[in-house]
């Protein structure tokens, strides 16, 4: 195997390598460095946790090295969360040269953001919607002169999912030079594989790791046939026994949606388990608070919708549970690469029910999958009591939490729309202010006007008395 001298890479990298432990590249680091650094357009298609981001971030730091300028480098990637990963790894391993980085996400303050690329940073971390929000409505940064584009998750950024970044991704490529090195990676490239050679175009080059199956050696993959009125039950076993026989441990639960993600957290609370949970309908803040807690051991498990599925470099956990069955393969592979990273064992359980069964025969052409039998005896103990406990917290989310619910989806709905909402929220308070002082000068003028014409109408009929005395005189 090669090391990273041999690779092109300058001492001080190397150095700044090992003092964050990585000593000897991976494989998709050996094969897709030397392409980068001799001016290539790249397409890296290779496992989860299998060091991708390091793969695009050494080479970057090289060159930037080499002809140090703002802004010369911008990541896309499809979620917050992992602009902050990416963004972390660049200011780490880019210590030495005094790197100036800055992350671009929906949620966050834009005009400090605005500020921030106005001081040219070196790189930008963004996700696109937002970048997109900055490009329309500033002109207080250029990107004419960036160097490096990197689509990581590429294939997520190009697929018309629940969150669409096409007409985003337009606008951010057509204020970008043409002559550019793209790099595009992800564990799931080959589906996009056409769409994604039109924004690389210099005849990238491709590589991808090589093997029958599309998740790691070191995962163990299990399923577990259920029926859906037990599922929970299940759950609550699955973690219990997980406790009771690990000592440092932590889990990820994905579920389909922001809801099922509150009411699993209501519910495993009501057993002690230190839960806590990431999705689309928090506050940003709050997501990045609760990944912080998460990350440090604080809660044990985090129960997350597909917004965690992808990139998320957690060394601790353990475990990934899917509390639903997947619909897609690629979905699965990135959720279950959450464990069993960068060499580390893994365990994921998927709980399938008996609506699920064809998702699971679609995943296991993919990945190796094994049936796990446990004691159904010891679960059914559990059934009535998790049942309840589970509809107790569906009936306390619904009274509770419903008007909260209600406008963190407007606020969600804003930040689709390119608004920010607590610009919004001002603007809105602004407007009824003017409305109201409108209101009041308009009652103003009218007054004065009716006085005045009352005014008129005294006098003409005093006009009107006086001529008739006249007449009569
Ligand atoms: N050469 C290396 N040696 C040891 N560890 C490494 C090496 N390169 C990267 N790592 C570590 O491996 C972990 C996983 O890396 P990374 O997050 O880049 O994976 P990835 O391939 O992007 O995964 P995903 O597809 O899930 O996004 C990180 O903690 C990273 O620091």
């Amino acid at each position: 195997m090669a090391d990273f001298s041999s690779l092109g890479l300058s001492d001080w990298l190397i150095q700044q390598c090992k003092q964050v432990g990585i000593n000897k590249p991976t494989e998709v680091q050996e094969n897709c460095v030397p392409a980068i650094l001799q001016g290539r357009d790249c397409m890296g298609c290779a496992k989860t946790g299998s060091g991708k981001t390091a793969a695009f971030v050494l080479p970057v730091l090289q060159k930037l090295s080499e002809d140090p300028y703002g802004i010369f480098c911008l990541v896309l990637t499809p979620t917050r969360e992992l602009a902050y990963q990416i963004s972390e790894q660049f200011r780490v391993l880019g210590k030495p040269l005094g790197l100036r980085e800055c992350i671009i996400v929906g949620g966050m303050d834009m005009v400090a953001q605005a500020l921030e690329l106005s001081n040219q940073p070196h790189v930008v971390v963004a996700t696109p919607g937002r970048l997109a929000d900055h490009i329309r409505s500033s002109n207080t940064f250029s990107m004419r002169r960036i160097q490096f584009l990197i689509l990581d998750e590429a294939d997520r950024l190009l697929e018309q999912g629940c969150t669409d970044f096409t007409k985003d991704l337009e606008v951010i490529l057509g204020f970008l030079p043409a002559k550019r090195q793209t790099l595009l990676f992800s564990a799931t490239l080959t589906d996009t594989l056409q769409e994604l050679k039109t924004i690389a175009m210099n005849q990238p080059f491709f590589w991808e790791s090589k093997s029958e199956t599309r998740t790691v050696d070191e995962l163990d993959q299990r399923y577990i046939l259920t029926a859906e009125k037990v599922k929970d039950a299940y759950l609550v076993h699955l973690i219990q026994k997980f406790t009771d026989e690990h000592d440092d441990w932590s889990i990820i639960i994905f579920t389909n949606m922001c809801k099922t993600c509150q009411i699993l957290s209501m519910m495993l609370r009501e057993f002690n388990f230190p839960t806590i949970t990431l999705h689309s309908m928090m506050k940003q803040k709050q997501r990045f608070a609760n990944l912080a807690k998460f990350k440090a051991g604080v809660y044990k498990v985090l129960i997350a919708t597909d917004v965690a599925a992808r990139g998320l470099d957690i060394p601790t956990v353990q475990v990934v549970i899917n509390h639903n069955t997947p619909g897609l393969p690629k979905i699965y592979i990135h959720r279950v690469g959450r464990t069993a990273r960068a060499g580390r064992h893994g365990v994921s359980i998927t709980l399938v029910t008996q609506y699920d069964i064809h998702l699971v025969h679609s995943i296991e052409e993919q990945t190796l999958n094994l049936q796990l039998h446990m004691q159904e005896k010891e679960v059914l103990k559990i059934l009535t009591h998790v049942n309840v406990t589970r509809r107790q917290c569906e009936i306390k989310l619904e009274s509770t939490e419903f008007d909260e619910k209600k406008e963190t989806n407007k606020r969600k709905q804003m930040i689709l729309e390119g608004k920010d909402p607590e610009l919004e929220a001002k603007r809105k308070a602004e407007l009824e202010k003017i409305r109201s002082q409108k209101k009041k000068f308009k009652q103003k003028i009218q007054e004065n006007i009716d006085r005045q014409r009352k005014g008129q109408m005294k006098n003409k009929r005093i006009k009107t008395t006086a001529n008739c005395d006249q007449e009569a005189v």
